[in-house]
């Protein structure tokens, strides 16, 4: 059995169609750290990252040829001389994966690999390798589910590739091939998949997986209580809600924003389960789930401070759910592919098919259902890449205001910080005399198109007040979404330096400070209104005539 952390029990038992579970032996507040999982059996960067990320710190390096989206400590990383394969950024981390994380073992694996013209061994054979090597990963593993039967009976192409990657890793660990150990191998692969994490690098968006016994006890739910963020090699278990002692913590295994087809089909396939949770058992929209959270209120420090009001946001009727839910399953797999690798045209067109289709949901005013905020995600980033900040602000400001606080009920959640630090960081490149790319002045932009409409609003705004009021959000809530080690934390906290740091904004430094200290204070709220609110919505308010005007069909 796992040792669990303090305030942690194990419920229920193998034999039950859930298994077992884990417990609060406490209560725990929203966006308290329940248990940080330090000691993870395996933990690496998928196999496309090793050359970039240092394989015993697991941060990425600044050699990668992904610009990361936010300030990262900048380490270049060195390969190892034995294999050439893995990398560090520091003898420490050299030496401790050599003792402990077992790499003089797999160092030998990895240069018979080259030897036969490979650069690496994909992600979920290197994890079998570290397995078959490592005693102590392989009795951790010993009690985990593992649904092997499953796999052969309903995975098909699944299950074939797992049979080649079970030969792989024998192989390339010199060992022989039979029954027995094909048979063994393949139990290890069937349960890394079950019981592993994807690895998620918040900042440069990089994955890896992850495996702690404990942290594999945790059970799903397509509302959970729970969420993990992962700090180099720790997983952080945080509290979503408030969970009470004797409540059972769940996280999502998947992104559950996605519609309940897919969902399911997602948990199906990895995971062997149907879910009954009561979003899946009622097909709650995610303005249900939204309504469904009991934390709402916290909102009051936030850019959706009257999420609470129902009349604003009452989702699609019954009538159009239907439709509404034909049309998402038909259109949400293809929208919600990364355009992340085309090229500027290619990514338009994509655009332009994507915003067509879900004409449906703008029409519902269901902006908060995917894929339609993915796609102004995709919209934002992509004229960002272009230099037009202008365009990428009033998108961000809509899907800030807008989409994610429906998406993600508590403010703490990851994404809602990691949105109001982007519309931070593009109010700063957003000064009202360079709105656009270099292309055009002030003089030759048109005051009726767009841009130009954008620049005048922009220039009636006290952008250094909005932006400090957004840093001061993102540096309060960062350790509860992710840790004090995020990057996110500590750009927001060196941007409000600076702006704190300009002369002449005394007073409206002194506001802001109220503001944090006393959300809910009649002149404080009024002051929040008028000097963020109000400016940020009328930025949202462009979002769709941008859209429209770049990519209607
Ligand atoms: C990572 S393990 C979680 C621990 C597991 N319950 C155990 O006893 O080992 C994942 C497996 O737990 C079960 N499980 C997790 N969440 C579930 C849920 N909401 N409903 C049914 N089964 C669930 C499924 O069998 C799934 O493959």
């Amino acid at each position: 059995m796992p040792v669990l952390p303090e305030g942690l029990t194990l419920k229920g038992g193998t034999a039950e169609p859930r298994g077992r579970g884990i417990a609060a032996l406490r209560i725990f507040q929203p966006g308290e750290t329940i248990a940080t999982f330090s000691s993870p059996s395996i933990a690496i960067p998928d196999s496309p990252h090793l050359s970039t990320t240092c394989t015993g710190c697991l941060l990425p390096s600044s050699a990668g040829s992904e610009p990361p989206s936010t300030a990262q400590p900048v380490r270049a990383v060195k390969a190892c001389t034995g294999c050439r394969t893995v990398a560090y950024c520091s003898p420490a981390c050299q030496k401790l994966d050599w003792t402990t994380g077992g790499h003089k073992a797999e160092c030998k694996v990895f240069k018979r690999v080259r030897a036969e013209g490979h650069d690496f061994l994909p992600t979920p054979v290197r994890a079998l390798v570290q397995a078959l090597l490592r005693l102590e990963i392989s009795t951790a593993m010993e009690e985990m589910q593992g649904h092997v039967d499953r796999f052969r009976r309903e995975s098909g192409k699944l299950w074939s590739d797992m049979e080649l990657q079970a030969m792989a890793a024998l192989h390339y660990l010199g060992r022989e091939t039979n029954t027995k150990s094909l048979a063994e191998a393949i139990e290890i692969l069937c349960k890394s998949y079950v019981n592993s994490f994807n690895r998620l690098d918040e900042d440069v968006g990089q994955t890896g997986l992850f495996m702690n016994p404990a942290l594999a006890m945790v059970n799903h739910s397509c509302i959970p209580n729970a969420y993990v963020q992962f700090v180099g090699r720790k997983a952080v278990l945080h509290a979503y809600q408030e969970i009470k002692k004797g409540e059972e913590i769940e996280i999502s295994y998947i992104d559950r924003n996605f519609h309940l087809s897919h969902r399911q089909e997602a948990l199906k396939t990895r995971y062997h389960f149907t879910c009954t949770c009561p979003r899946c058992k009622d097909d709650m929209d995610i303005y249900e789930v939204c309504r469904a959270y009991p934390h709402l209120r916290l909102n009051s420090l936030s850019l959706a401070p009257d999420i609470q009001k129902p009349q604003d946001h009452h989702g699609p009727s019954l009538s159009e759910k239907s439709l509404l839910n034909a049309t998402v399953e038909e259109i949400e797999p293809w929208c919600s592919t990364p355009l992340l690798g085309l090229n500027p045209p290619e990514k338009q067109k994509q655009l332009r098919w994507r915003w067509t289709a879900c004409k449906p949901l703008r029409d519902s005013h269901a902006h908060a259902l995917e894929p339609l905020p993915h796609i102004l995600a995709e919209a934002s980033i992509y004229f960002g890449e272009q230099g037009n900040f202008a365009y990428s602000l009033c998108i961000s400001s809509f899907l800030a205001t807008q989409t994610e606080p429906y998406k993600e009920a508590a403010p703490f959640a990851p994404q809602r910080v990691k949105g109001g630090f982007m519309v931070a960081k593009l109010l700063t490149n957003t000064a009202p005399a360079d709105v656009s790319p270099g292309a055009k002045s002030d003089s030759l932009i048109s005051s009726k198109s767009p841009l130009g409409r954008i620049s005048t609003a922009l220039g009636k705004m006290d952008q250094a007040t909005m932006c400090q009021v957004l840093l001061e959000m993102v540096v309060y809530y960062a350790p509860a979404a992710h840790s004090k080690e995020w990057a996110v934390f500590h750009e927001a906290k060196d941007l409000l330096g600076d702006i704190e740091a300009l002369q002449g904004r005394e007073t409206e430094d002194a506001l802001v400070k109220a503001f944090m200290r006393n959300p809910n204070g009649a002149d404080e709220r009024r002051f929040f209104d008028q000097a963020v609110l109000l400016p940020l919505r009328e930025l949202s308010a462009f979002c769709f005539d941008i859209m429209d005007n770049e990519f209607s069909s």
